[in-house]
């Protein structure tokens, strides 16, 4: 395996990974296909363009002929595309669908026409539902959400592609990641943006919800142990043992960045929303992954990229897109 297709490459972990991929492996070749919907940004890898083994295209996973197109050059697929946002799925559940259900499909069939290597789907812990206990790889899949749901969908279609044509698959489960270029929607950015702005910082119900948090490049590095080591047709559960309390992340960063709590706002809950994911992860740790567990310097560091990249996320936040989404959202939510 050398010619990699990623796709959803501009995005938080994808854009992440190919840096990481790329450095890690100098003989690979990355090509990115992303839509660059609103959460797809080039400037995510603005330090790759000159890279001779890197190339982008942009384009949609569901596009069949332009899948195949570059599908037939690559050895192997690797795909983070998703519409990745719980509260979108809500509101849009079809665009989540397309992309996280169809989208699977048209890649799985290229995949099959031209023989690859293997086959990656970036799935999440969200398939398995909520629990008290904790996920092994062999649970049911019980998702809660539109966005789960429809990435359970796109995940038994690798499934079906393995058993019934054998095609060379790998799933790994992350667990709920953070770190730079994390798009200011997803809980960890929106708060320490808002509080950067001084403008309250919504959480959800009672904000006891819990999850457990990896750091970005260890999810890079989980899905690069099973790409490279995973058995073909199993799945992994990929979590970074670090569960906390919603509020407790809120208040965290408020003290990293000497905000006061009264910034603070109980909002009504998103429907549907699960209580606790916990990971199971003795499968990958028996292929040597060991992610980080000193969340708390993580999320400080986390903080401070940004707040020394307050351009890249203002920007975002300044869209047409952020702020229709924000008012329609959040608007009816008090
Ligand atoms: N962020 C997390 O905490 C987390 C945890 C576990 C698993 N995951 C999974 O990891 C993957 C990446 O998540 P993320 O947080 O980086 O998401 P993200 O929203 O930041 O990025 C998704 C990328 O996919 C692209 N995309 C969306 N629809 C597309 C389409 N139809 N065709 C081509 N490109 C499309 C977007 O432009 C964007 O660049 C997703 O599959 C997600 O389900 C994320």
């Amino acid at each position: 395996m050398k010619r990699f297709l990623v796709t959803g490459g501009a995005g938080f972990i994808g854009s992440n990974f190919v840096r990481y991929f790329l450095n890690k492996y100098p003989d690979y070749t990355v090509w990115v296909l992303d839509a660059l919907t609103y959460a797809g940004n080039t400037d995510n890898f603005h330090d790759l363009w000159d890279n001779p083994r890197f190339a982008f295209f942009q384009g949609r996973i569901e596009d069949a002929a332009l899948v195949d197109n570059l599908a037939r050059n690559v050895d192997c697929i690797i795909n983070f595309a998703a519409e990745s946002h719980n509260d979108r799925a809500i509101l849009d559940p079809e665009t989540a669908q397309k992309t996280n259900f169809n989208g699977v499909g048209v890649l799985l069939e290229a995949a099959r026409k031209h023989q690859h290597v293997r086959f990656h789907q970036v799935s999440t812990d969200e398939v398995y539902g909520s629990t008290d206990g904790e996920f092994k790889e062999g649970d049911p899949l019980e998702p809660n959400q539109p966005y789960s749901a429809a990435k359970a969908g796109g995940e038994l279609l690798v499934r079906a592609y393995n058993v019934t044509f054998g095609l060379n698959t790998i799933v790994t489960r992350g667990s709920n990641t953070f770190g730079p270029y994390h798009y200011p929607e997803k809980l960890i950015p929106l708060m320490i943006t808002n509080a950067m702005q001084d403008i309250p910082l919504p959480v959800y119900g009672d904000g006891k919800q819990v999850r457990d948090w990896m750091w970005v490049l260890d999810h890079c590095i989980g899905v690069d142990i099973a790409l490279h080591q995973g058995k073909a047709g199993e799945i992994y559960n990929v979590g970074g043992g670090s569960e906390r309390h919603n509020i407790d992340v809120v208040k965290g960063i408020l003290a990293a960045l000497g905000k006061p709590e009264t910034l603070i706002r109980y909002v009504t809950d998103r429907p549907g929303h699960d209580r606790r994911y916990s990971l199971n992860t003795e499968k990958m740790e028996a292929l040597g992954f060991a992610p980080r567990r000193d969340f708390e310097v993580l999320l400080e560091q986390t903080v401070k990229w940004y707040v020394d990249n307050e351009a890249w996320w203002r920007k975002i936040k300044a869209s047409d897109d952020y702020q229709n989404f924000t008012k329609k959202w959040y608007g009816d939510r008090k």
